[in-house]
């Protein structure tokens, strides 16, 4: 049973060597926290070494002395003369950004802890030691060296090794370091080690801050084995802290299964399945990080880029790689990938569902190669005096060569005027003429071989050669024969085919197969390594747009298939991950809970053997129950809080919300809008419109999704459509029925309220008219 370590006051601080030792303790005010987020402000005393106040002034002045190791780097850097060290002035400006670069990258945030743990390891990590060694050091208490006021990455001569963890490195003017960065290979045993398996650490210390100052630490003494599992109260106390503003990092508290994912080698792709609040948008990013302090130089050649479903969950997300030293990491939704037409149309769901599936890849390799026509004819090239003819039967062989060897359709293109030229060539030598590689070149570029290269293997335009499928259904019928059914080809044309590509109303799903095309004319660059995020809703034409991204890389795929809301959301990731090319990815599941409390995870989660039967239920690994509340409003007699502004009906005249819901659900918010932290109304995207119009007329101002929350702004008015992904501390959701409703499918309908009822931390208040969904009851 795992039990929380003592507490004692700060003023009486207790240092473990002073006593028994308890199997963990802690130094901890009410309010420390480790993210540490604050005011600015420096650390604390000077702590002298063997100062009476005890080891927390210590850990206080060794957090004064790697500030200002930190600022001396900086000075270093921004001292630093180039003049005489570039031949050129390109190598100069390179250097001179490249400098830039670190100067910008070795700045003191005051409210970003530098170090948030400490690891004092009973030898120094990678020595090798003599038996008689070990005897002695086994022995010793590691603490001794503190209590002899020894700070630093070496706590005692020969013996234990002490490292600092934080989000950077940091050295002393000796270049011994004051601060390892959490992804250094002697930093993971602050994320892996336990009492069951110790990792050579004697002390692990988690490190409480309140408003950029250290005030707080706790201990774990894991190489002692009367130690129990304990649960850190750091640790609950972060994941319970309020949310505003963006996502944050957890570097500080990141947990065993989720450090396994975030260091897992870059060589394989990893696809992590995960219910709601386990973490995985927060793994991926720290796992881009992770890759790119190992493969530095790799990664920032080939490129690493996060897609997430959308631009206000990329706002969301975009401060967490920066926050973590990580400057240069491109972010994209799907769409901006394939962005190669202005999307102005949409779809039909049967049609947007064919669109992307995997059949559509075959129907356009397809169509690429139909222009390519065997040549009826011979070719003559005129040399001088001479005529050499390639009769029309050597020309086919050429043409069957290149088509068979599957290389892209533009590289086979090049590749032809030299082949025609190198039959030119042939005939030349048996001739008794002595060509070089100069005579094959001009040959290439005759006339003739240009015009007959632009007749057999005419370019391709890939959005015009999607037009065409489209809207002629002839060549449709030819390039989808025994892969499309006649219906389903029927589903493709268009009513009214557009006269150009540019006046075509051109939909999501056409920009991916525009895509497609590109790709098989020419390759797509691979980037070294793709997150992909929310990945159970992309189509198998979507996995495959991202899947060519890295092609030479790997990818980390996060989802939840439980969240899946598209019509063609994934069914089971050995399928996604065929689809990305990457079979054999490996899958891994992440189970513990971190966003929503218990009793709510516990109520959404009645929806699971109606959305996703084969799903386990999450654990929450929060401390809170969270407080639950399902609010049923009698809107016809006018419920709690009368009509709102606005109108408040769905429009249709049917059996929807009724006047009275939506001030019922302002009264909510406002409510909700006591307690600290951020508050979220979700609510259908058809019932958005009302509720503004609600919490406009009850007074309470509210942001949209992406807007970025602050302490005087706390609510969003989020459609249910885009509330995927977010978190707020309360949320109070309007109408399940209406969210269900708004989708195309009953199952769909009951994914995107699954994921409206799990976007809570605190506290969740559903608000209804109508009767819920029975899957609920
Ligand atoms: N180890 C951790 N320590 C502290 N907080 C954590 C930890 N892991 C996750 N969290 C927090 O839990 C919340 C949920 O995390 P995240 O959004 O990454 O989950 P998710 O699995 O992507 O959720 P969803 O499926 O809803 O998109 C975030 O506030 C995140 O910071």
């Amino acid at each position: 049973m795992p039990a929380h370590p003592s507490s004692a006051d700060l003023d009486d601080p207790a240092e473990p060597g002073d006593s028994p030792a308890p199997a963990a303790s802690a130094v901890l005010p009410d309010t420390a926290a480790p993210g540490g987020g604050g005011t600015p402000g420096g650390a604390g005393g000077p702590g002298e070494p063997g100062d009476p106040a005890g080891p927390l002034r210590r850990e206080q002045a060794h957090l004064a002395a790697s500030r200002a190791a930190l600022r001396a780097m900086r000075a270093d850097a921004e001292a630093l003369d180039i003049t005489d060290v570039t031949a050129n002035w390109v190598n100069a400006a390179v250097l001179r950004s490249q400098i830039d670069g670190r100067i910008k990258a070795l700045a003191d945030h005051a409210g970003t802890p530098l170090f948030f743990g400490r690891l004092d390891y009973l030898h120094p990590p990678g020595a090798e030691r003599t038996e008689e060694a070990v005897e002695t050091e086994d022995a010793r208490d590691p603490e001794d060296a503190e209590d002899a006021g020894q700070t630093g990455e070496t706590a005692a001569a020969g013996g234990a090794a002490r490292y600092y963890i934080g989000r950077r490195h940091v050295h002393d003017a000796d270049g011994d370091p004051m601060v390892v960065d959490w992804r250094a290979p002697v930093s993971q045993p602050f994320y892996r080690a336990s009492p069951k398996e110790p990792m050579d650490v004697a002390l692990r210390r988690r490190f409480g801050y309140t408003g950029g100052e250290l005030t707080a630490y706790e201990d774990e003494r894991l190489s002692d084995p009367a130690a129990a599992e304990t649960v850190s109260r750091l640790l609950q106390t972060e994941i319970e802290r309020p949310r505003v503003g963006p996502m944050r990092d957890i570097v500080a508290t990141i947990q065993p299964e989720q450090d396994e994912i975030v260091r897992a080698g870059l060589g394989g792709t990893l696809c992590v399945q995960g219910a709601p609040g386990t973490g995985k948008t927060a793994v991926g990013l720290h796992r881009v990080a992770y890759l790119l302090y190992a493969h530095r130089e790799r990664l920032s050649r080939a490129g690493t880029l996060v897609i997430g479903p959308n631009r206000s969950f990329l706002r969301y997300i975009e401060q967490v790689l920066p926050a973590l030293g990580e400057l240069e990491v491109a972010q994209a939704t799907v769409d901006d990938l394939v962005a190669h037409v202005p999307v102005t149309g949409t779809d039909t769901p049967e049609a947007a569902r064919l669109k992307g599936d995997a059949r559509m890849a075959e129907v356009l390799r397809r169509a690429v190669r139909s222009g390519v026509r065997p040549p009826g004819e011979g070719l003559v090239v005129v040399r001088g005096s001479r005529r050499w003819r390639v009769p029309a039967e050597e020309l086919r062989q050429i043409v069957d060569e290149l088509l068979g060897r599957g290389i892209r359709y533009g590289a086979a293109r090049e590749a032809l005027p030299q082949r025609i030229a190198h039959a030119v060539l042939v005939r030349m030598e048996a001739a008794g003429e002595a060509p070089d590689d100069r005579t094959q070149n001009a040959v290439a570029r005759d006339r003739a071989v240009k015009a007959a290269v632009k007749a057999i293997w005419p370019p391709v335009d890939p959005a015009k050669l999607v037009l065409r499928l489209l809207s002629d259904a002839a060549f449709l019928a030819e390039q989808a024969e025994g892969v499309l059914s006649a219906g389903e080809q029927a589903l493709l044309l268009r009513p009214k085919p557009p006269r150009s590509v540019r006046s075509a109303a051109w939909s999501a799903a056409d920009a991916v197969l525009i895509d497609e095309v590109r790709d098989l004319v020419e390759r797509t660059p691979s980037l070294g390594h793709v997150v992909l995020d929310e990945a159970q809703d992309l189509s198998p034409m979507q996995y495959r747009a991202v899947g060519r991204r890295c092609t030479t890389g790997s990818a980390t795929i996060l989802g939840d298939l439980a969240q899946g809301t598209t019509p063609w959301s994934t069914a089971a990731w050995s399928e996604a991950l065929s689809h990305l090319g990457k079979p054999d990815g490996r899958i891994e599941e992440l189970t513990e809970g971190f966003r929503v409390p218990r009793d709510v995870i516990a109520y959404a989660s009645r929806l699971l053997p109606a959305i996703a039967p084969g799903l386990k239920e999450a654990t929450s690994v929060r401390e809170a129950a969270g407080a639950l509340e399902i609010r049923g409003v009698d809107a016809a007699g006018g419920g709690s809080g009368g009509e709102a502004g606005g109108g408040d009906g769905d429009g249709s005249g049917g059996p929807g919300p009724r006047p009275g819901l939506a001030a019922a659900v302002a009264e909510a918010c406002r409510e909700a809008l006591e307690h600290e932290g951020s508050v979220g109304l979700i609510a259908a995207d058809a019932r958005v419109p009302a509720l503004a119009g609600a919490l406009a007329a009850a007074g309470l101002p509210y942001l949209s999704p992406g807007e970025e929350t602050t302490a005087d702004a706390r609510l969003t008015l989020v459609p249910a459509s885009l509330a995927k992904g977010l978190e707020y501390d309360y949320v109070v959701l309007d109408e399940p029925a209406a969210v269900v409703a708004a989708e195309p499918d009953r199952r769909t309908g009951l994914r995107r309220l699954y994921v409206a009822l799990t976007r809570a931390v605190s506290g969740l208040t559903v608000l209804h008219a109508e009767d819920l969904p029975p899957e609920l009851g």
